[in-house]
């Protein structure tokens, strides 16, 4: 369905629909640029990012279904209307940053997970309506989130325990909540909560631990006492049942890898293939008589385990990339691992390849992903390091539409452009030795934590990377530089950046990575975005290689911070080894853009405003 299609067909299921009497099919387009043609109707260059419906005495359905056809869609407000019944399946709608349905007739309970997954959801007004029951727990874990207003409802039970720390306002009051203010909300004015009897705690009155949840005490604590006597029995049935089991299956071990591995801790090490499971061990051991098999940690300030456990548990390939495969592997019960097996450093001795390993294990950056140890044999190299959920920017950059997942927003790239800028800086600084101390900069090796904070990986490892194969594989000699002279400099992980810079705020794959070898004469992307914006001092903020997936950037500060960041990406990109930023410049200029300020960069809910002066 087109735009409008999509608004009609949402319009139908509404009722008392007058004010949205210019919403028709033979009319103007939604939108017209920036501008909009139909009422309530938010735009940005053409596309409809937002509804704000506000006061307009509507009721009927609100068909989420129907608004998954707009896939700029990032905020909706329905305030102040005469709107009924459950609320609405707001998180298939999950690019949402914005939703305001304060001040309607909604009712009954919400169920805990009706917000899973909206990870960008920053504001959410619920206030005034007549909802009940527990406050949805998924909202204590939304990752963005800054404000939500839940005040004027019935909602009942226990605060959830709310683990943002960027929340700036929670409004609870007037509900039937009960129990202790959670740690996490001890900042939050006192009014937050007032007007609801059971509550406790900072900022309130200090709970009476020997009345908490007083007058009726009796009661609960007799169930609690029949809830704890039933979970024993079924425990003991439990134990019992295991070792019936066990004594059954006699005394023959069910892994053959349970013996041995408990003589881990006395014995140097084991024989791989008594012990591994089929799949991983395999692809790792080659299947040729393998020597003893010990990690070698780099850090103290981690829990041991060896190569057993990872063997023992189940992998999953996680991609191959130019230097061999990388695994992931669950430990049982503790940290999930990635092993990144190495096909190109066979050409370096033992205490060599050591050494340099201690050298990167002592590196502590909040953007690099730490080594946590490494395994050598002669034909045999695997480093190890934590598994990071959100993967690559690689991934985000390029697979989000695969993954059901929005696009990244401007500040979201430009927090990651700056991290990977500090997080290059420290390599610099920590290794001044080598001459690319990253040398392997592409957006594949940039992973992103929970709150999208870059880490680099895959840095410091020219010094072990066999020499022929680092010259075809590493993305340091792929710059200009080293094609046109057989060189490498100390500007070269500079040109690396200066790629990424491009590839983030075009939102277009670099075409180089893609041959395997030498590249052409400089970077295709660079060639490109040069060709597009042409004389670097005449360029607007109307140039036309900008993602648009990068969201609204209606603001001067945004369009401006994102021109200068494309100046400094082709500054990097120079082919002139002389003319290029050096490091150091490159990220003293990234560090001084800035973000519009304030908390949002979406609309104001006119009414928000208004109860928010109140
Ligand atoms: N620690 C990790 N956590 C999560 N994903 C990872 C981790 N390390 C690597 N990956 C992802 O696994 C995939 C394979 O990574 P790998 O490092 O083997 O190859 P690559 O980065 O694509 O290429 P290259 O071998 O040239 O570095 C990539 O998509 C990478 O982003």
């Amino acid at each position: 369905l087109s735009d409008p299609e999509i608004l009609l067909k949402f319009k139908s299921s509404l009722t008392n629909v007058s004010s949205l009497e210019n919403w028709e099919n033979n009319s103007m387009p939604p939108c017209n640029g920036h501008r909009a043609n139909w009422a309530g109707v938010l735009c940005y260059n053409g596309n409809i990012w937002g509804l704000q419906l506000e006061s307009m005495g509507l009721s009927g359905t609100i068909d989420v279904n129907t608004l998954t056809g707009l896939s700029n869609l990032r905020t909706l407000s329905f305030m102040n209307n005469s709107f009924n019944g459950p609320i609405p399946e707001l998180n298939k709608l999950n690019a949402l940053k914005s939703i305001y349905l304060s001040k309607n007739n909604f009712s009954g309970d919400i169920p805990g997970n009706a917000f899973a997954g909206m990870i960008w959801l920053k504001k959410l007004h619920l206030s005034q309506n007549l909802f009940t029951g527990a406050i949805p727990a998924s909202l204590a874990t939304l990752p963005k989130l800054l404000v939500l207003k839940l005040d004027g409802n019935r909602f009942s039970g226990q605060i959830p325990d709310f683990k943002q720390n960027g929340l700036q306002k929670v409004d609870l009051s007037n509900n039937e909540l009960e129990g202790s203010i959670p740690a996490s909300l001890n900042r939050m004015n006192a009014s937050m909560f007032s007007g609801n009897k059971g509550l406790c705690g900072v900022p309130l009155k200090t709970c009476d631990s020997s009345a908490a949840p007083n007058s009726n005490s009796k009661e609960p604590s007799i169930w609690i006492i029949v809830v704890l006597f039933i979970f024993g029995v079924f425990i003991l049935l439990a134990i019992l049942a295991v070792i019936l089991i066990n004594h059954r299956r006699g005394r023959q071990p069910t892994l053959s890898v349970e013996a041995p591995a408990s003589n881990l801790g006395t014995k140097a090490g084991f024989k791989e293939e008594e012990h591994a499971s089929p799949g991983f061990s395999q692809q790792l051991g080659n299947g040729k008589k393998a020597e003893t098999v010990k990690l070698s940690f780099v850090r103290d300030d981690r829990e041991r385990f060896d190569l057993p456990d990872l063997l023992k548990a189940s992998a999953e390939i996680l991609g191959s990339g130019s230097f061999g495969s990388s695994y992931k592997a669950a430990l049982s019960g503790g940290p999930v691992m990635v092993v990144k097996r190495y096909k190109e450093m066979n050409n370096f001795g033992k205490e060599e390849f050591q050494e340099h390993m201690k050298r990167i294990g002592r590196l502590r950056h909040n953007n690099l992903l730490p080594l946590v140890a490494y395994y050598y044999r002669k034909e045999e190299k695997l480093l190890v390091t934590d598994f990071v959920k959100k993967g690559s920017l690689a991934v985000h950059l390029h697979g989000h539409q695969s993954l059901g997942q929005p696009v990244l927003d401007w500040p979201t790239r430009l927090k990651i452009v700056k991290g990977v800028a500090k997080g290059l800086a420290y390599l610099y600084k920590e290794l001044p030795s080598l001459i690319a101390p990253h040398g392997h900069l592409k957006s594949s090796n940039v992973l992103l934590n929970e709150s999208f904070e870059p880490l680099l990986t895959d840095y410091g490892l020219i010094p072990v990377i066999n020499q022929e194969s680092a010259q075809e594989l590493m993305v340091a000699y792929k710059s200009p530089e080293y094609v046109q002279h057989g060189r490498i400099t100390k500007k070269t992980d500079v040109w690396g950046l200066g790629v990424l810079i491009l590839e983030i705020l075009t939102g277009k794959f670099p075409a180089n990575f893609l041959q395997k070898g030498k590249g052409s004469d400089q970077d295709d992307l660079a060639i490109w975005v040069k060709s597009v914006v042409g004389d670097q001092e005449m360029m607007s903020t109307d140039v036309e290689v900008f993602d648009k997936d990068m969201g609204a950037t209606r603001n001067s500060t945004d369009g401006e911070s994102m021109l200068q960041l494309l100046k400094i990406g082709l500054s990097c990109c120079e082919v002139d080894v002389e003319k290029r930023l050096d490091l150091k410049d490159a990220v003293e200029r990234i560090e001084e853009l800035k973000l519009k300020g304030g908390i949002d960069d979406d609309f104001y809910s006119l009414v928000a405003i208004e109860e928010d002066k109140k």
